[in-house]
């Protein structure tokens, strides 16, 4: 996961051949009152990896699935899920696990929104928050668990998760979750030793790579793959730039001078520590520019005060770290700044990926200092792309 990676030539995963394309959500033949919500969701038709991991997830097989930033993976795994679990039963059925909590509250709230009509029961079992709730709800039931690794963990250890009857596993930024760098591989691990020997299991993610197919066989059999290409990750509707600032300390200036282009709809602004996204919105708000800012360290009720505000569009400027960088939906978002480039090449599609939401436009701006440079090429050669240097007027981007 470093920028040093050897480039992989020899991909031995392909997408598996000959899938069904369903074309509509009527042709997957859906429960009624499923199709009822989808449809009052606002959806329309299917989105490409809608229409071909859906019915593959229906089926009972495990799945992997690879699809570009917003352009639907969650409601695809979410109808899968839907259509399988048994709403006369109050069993625990089916979970999904994701790295940070407001991902996981976000999943939770898009299964409540598409199964609206079926009196599905979604909790979102995360940390940050008092085990009594958990406790209350897992007690009176729900059909379905949408958390992170560590406290769906210690519900499980503490027999307040009953995973006897769960049928389906989820793992949405799967790559992320299995990772060597961050602590969720062993608590996934664990969790697996928990469930039926029997369960489905369900892996997305807009990036996947050879050593996390290569894991994925420990845990899944012959699955169906939905692969994407490394040179057709980055979506044409999110216009990337550069702008070379030289040094460090030239890029608070530089972002002054682009503030007014940040608030014309909604700006996300990635630092690659806490202290420095602290740093970073202090000077900006002594400067009088309005900017909100979220990281891990800050209390949770913080964080959900943050995300809540930003949601509804009364902050406009949100300046964090990667804890935002993946899944998060705010379909305002237009623009991306990389204040700092990302740690690893996985992230930098995930981050600018916040804008240019399933076929919006996005503009993508990259702080480049010049010890950056190799960094960014490499980036550039990795998903065969071109950053361009930012134009002088930024409202000529179309
Ligand atoms: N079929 C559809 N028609 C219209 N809008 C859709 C459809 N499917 C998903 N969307 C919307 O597209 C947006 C992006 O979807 P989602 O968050 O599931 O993307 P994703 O692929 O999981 O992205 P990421 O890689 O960032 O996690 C959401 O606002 C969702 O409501």
């Amino acid at each position: 996961m470093s920028f040093n990676r050897e480039v992989d030539s020899k991909l031995k995963f392909k997408t598996s051949s000959k899938l069904k394309i369903s074309p509509t959500f009527e042709s997957m033949r859906l429960k009624e009152d499923l199709l009822r919500g989808i449809y009052s969701y606002g959806f329309e038709a299917p989105s490409a990896v809608q229409s071909r991991a859906i019915t593959q997830i229906i089926s009972g097989r495990d799945v992997i699935a690879q699809a570009q930033s917003g352009t639907g993976k969650t409601a695809t795994f979410t109808i899968g899920m839907l259509q399988v679990i048994d709403l006369k039963s109050k069993d625990l059925q089916s979970m999904v696990l994701s790295p940070t909590r407001e991902l996981a509250k976000q999943i939770s709230q898009v299964v409540s929104n598409l199964g609206d009509y079926m009196n599905v029961s979604a909790h979102a079992c995360t940390g940050g928050k008092t085990v009594q709730t958990d406790i209350k709800k897992l007690t009176q039931g729900c059909h379905v668990v949408s958390g992170t690794p560590g406290r769906v963990l210690d519900m499980i250890k503490r027999r307040l998760l009953n995973t006897r009857h769960l049928k389906m596993l989820i793992l949405d930024e799967a790559d992320e979750l299995l990772s060597e760098t961050l602590g969720f591989k062993q608590q996934i691990y664990d969790i697996f030793t928990k469930l039926p020997t029997s369960v489905q299991v369900v892996v997305v993610s807009a990036t996947m790579n050879r050593d996390i197919l290569e894991v994925t066989k420990k845990f899944m059999s012959d699955p169906v793959k939905i692969l994407v290409k490394r040179d057709e990750i980055s979506l044409e509707g999110i216009k990337q730039f550069h702008v070379n600032v030289d040094r460090e300390e030239w890029k608070f200036d530089t972002l002054c001078d682009i503030y007014d282009s940040l608030t014309i709809t909604q700006c996300v602004i990635f630092c690659n520590t806490k202290k420095k996204v602290d740093w970073l919105s202090a000077k900006l708000t002594q400067a009088n520019f309005s900017v909100v800012s979220m990281h891990g360290d800050m209390k949770q009720e913080e964080r959900d005060k943050v995300m809540n505000d930003f949601r509804s569009g009364n902050s406009r400027v949100l300046i964090s770290t990667d804890v935002w960088a993946r899944g998060i939906d705010v379909q305002q978002v237009s623009l991306v700044v990389n204040y700092d480039l990302p740690e690893n090449l996985e992230n930098y599609i995930h981050r600018i990926g916040r804008s240019g939401r399933f076929g919006r436009k996005g503009v993508a701006i990259n702080f480049i200092t010049r010890d950056d440079l190799s960094k960014l090429r490499e980036i550039e050669k990795f998903y065969s792309i071109r950053i361009k240097p930012m134009p002088a007027n930024l409202q000529d981007i179309s």
